[in-house]
């Protein structure tokens, strides 16, 4: 079974409806193990064919005994498969194999101390100190284990914090081992898979550019395919893979929708094109963007726009290239985006999760999508997509490059989007970066969007006379994936210089402003 490619037999989580059925799955990744989420509706004959290696049951915010409550189709622990259940997992697992789940009256939230049974003969949790301090997140409680279930974990309040039955490779743990306020949690998750399950530590970023190639093979045939590119990572990483696998039947499609920074679309016509040899070409839609967005202030509202007015931009490429090479005039079926998991998560994609925003290339495209999407990124992280991309050989410059979100400066601007405030934006967020590349701290943060208040005035006086101008505010962020943020703590003399330059440089502005807000509960842009 373990000399199966890795997707073939990935890890499976279950998920209830938790907030971190996402962040259960990188943890397993960072196990070096390839893990995929899966709705709870999955039946016990659909996870069968999926051939799973491991499963993990996510946390939910439902109670098992109550009418309604997402349940797990009885069939699956009875697979064979090796499962692990985090909190609504352990309930449910505790509750279908013959144990008792009560709302005691007791409530656990934050950081609990534990006492665990640590013996080495314990898959689970052995060699692991005995008292821990674990991050728990419950109002109910397992009553009673099923039986043939050791108790291995328990808190001043909850007698039965985990629990194991060897033989059947089955697991369960009240706490949240994938969040890292849990002391020993990535053990916990390590243990689980390595030790309780076997499954060996041999996924990595060479294992998914093999299977991608194969799969972007298999999916496109001989068909041409046009790729997004916008000059990112993701899109330089999935255009790669696309080259990889199909690189005669491939053109990237740059669209230059007005919306981009200063230099952006120079940079990406020279280099990338010199670093990959891609066939690119640029589709001016500036026209039809701004004019499509005049008027509109909601931030939704803006996003569908954009969202429609990019596929709309990939139908005029499709359009020209046939007309190029009309020697067969089939149409383009194929359309890769660099997608990834945390862009379907917020969009509300994910399984049960809620939309925060939706992001262009999945919450904002049209209906009437004509393209098959290719999108070989769609289950993966940022750093993991980095990863990949040195792995294929892109340079550091591209590969290393902060995020800059497909709706661009649309999404910066609040308010309406015209091109005056276009232009003022982009000269602001030109001084902010080349201050920070200057102060030598891009490697620092995860991104700084420059944002326009464009419907907020402040009261100003500059050059002894009075001024009634916009507030540009900075927002430095770190951040391992986007998923959650912290705002940067910038040196004050680097802030210092570049509120001067701004308020000095560019007309209409006379104030700068810092964001100081975490993700959640702000997210990184302000759109
Ligand atoms: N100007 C553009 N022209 C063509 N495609 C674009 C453009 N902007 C975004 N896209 C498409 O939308 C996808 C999502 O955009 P997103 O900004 O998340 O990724 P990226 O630009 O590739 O990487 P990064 O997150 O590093 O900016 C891109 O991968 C690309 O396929
Ligand atoms: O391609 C994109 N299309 C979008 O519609 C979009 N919205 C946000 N972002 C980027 O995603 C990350 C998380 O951003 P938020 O905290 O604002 O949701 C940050 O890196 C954002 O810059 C987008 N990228
Ligand atoms: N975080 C969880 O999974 C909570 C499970 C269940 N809703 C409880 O309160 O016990
Ligand atoms: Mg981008």
């Amino acid at each position: 079974m373990t000399d199966q490619p890795t997707e073939q037999r990935p890890v499976l989580v279950v998920d209830f409806g938790a907030q971190y059925a996402q962040l259960i799955a990188r943890r397993v990744r960072e196990a070096s193990v390839y893990s995929e989420i899966v709705p709870h509706t999955i039946t016990a004959e659909e996870m069968r064919a999926k051939n799973p290696i491991g499963i993990v049951l996510s946390g939910g915010p439902s109670s098992v005994y109550e009418e309604g409550a997402p349940s797990l189709d009885e069939g699956i622990l009875q697979l064979g498969v090796p499962t692990l259940g985090i909190c609504y997992g352990f309930q449910v697992m505790a509750r279908q194999l013959g144990g008792e789940v009560a709302h005691t009256g007791y409530r656990e939230y934050g950081s609990t101390e534990t006492t665990l049974r640590t013996d080495d003969e314990n898959a689970l949790l052995g060699g692991q100190p005995e008292h821990q301090i674990v991050w728990m997140s419950h109002g109910d409680s397992v009553a009673v284990a099923p039986e043939g279930f050791e108790v291995l974990a328990s808190t001043a309040t909850t007698p039965v914090a985990a629990f194991a039955n060897d033989e059947r490779g089955l697991y369960g743990v009240q706490w949240h081992p994938e969040v890292k306020h849990s002391q020993f949690g990535q053990t916990v998750i390590e243990n689980f898979l390595h030790r309780a399950a076997g499954i060996p530590a041999d996924w990595n970023s060479g294992n998914v550019i093999a299977e991608q190639v194969a799969r972007i093979r298999e999916q496109v045939g001989s068909a041409r395919v046009i790729s997004a590119l916008s000059g990112g990572v993701d899109s330089a990483v999935s255009t790669a893979l696309v080259q990889e696998a199909v690189g005669d039947q491939l053109t990237a499609v740059f669209v230059d929708h007005g919306l981009l920074r200063e230099g952006e679309r120079e940079q990406v016509q020279q280099d990338y094109v010199a670093a990959t040899g891609v066939r690119l070409i640029t589709i001016d839609a500036v026209d039809t963007f701004l004019d499509a967005l005049a008027g509109v202030t909601d931030p939704e509202e803006k996003r569908k726009i954009i969202g429609r007015e990019f596929i709309r931009a990939f139908e005029q490429a499709e359009r020209d290239l046939i007309a190029e090479a009309a020697a067969d005039g089939q149409p383009i079926k194929f359309l890769v985006q660099g997608t990834l998991y945390p862009d379907v998560v917020e969009s509300g994609g994910g399984t049960g999760t809620a939309n925060i925003k939706s992001h262009h290339n999945v919450g904002g495209l049209p209906e009437d999508l004509q393209f098959e999407l290719v999108e070989p990124l769609r289950t993966l992280f940022k750093d993991e997509v980095r990863a990949i991309g040195r792995e294929l050989g892109l340079p550091e410059a591209i590969v290393g490059r902060q995020p800059f979100p497909g709706p661009g400066l649309g999404i910066r601007i609040v308010g309406e989007v015209t091109r005056d405030r276009l232009a003022l934006l982009r000269q602001a967020d030109a001084i902010a970066r080349e201050e920070l590349t200057n102060a030598g701290l891009d490697q620092e943060i995860w991104q700084c969007p420059v944002v326009l208040l464009a419907d907020v005035r402040s009261v100003g006086v500059q050059g002894d006379g009075r001024t009634y101008g916009h507030p540009i505010v900075l927002r430095p962020v770190s951040s391992e994936d986007a998923m959650t943020a912290d705002w940067t703590r910038l040196p004050y003399d680097v802030l210092a210089k570049i509120s001067n330059r701004i308020t000095n440089e560019v007309a209409e502005v006379n104030r700068v402003v810092l964001d100081v807000t975490s993700k959640p509960p702000g997210t990184i842009e302000w759109e």
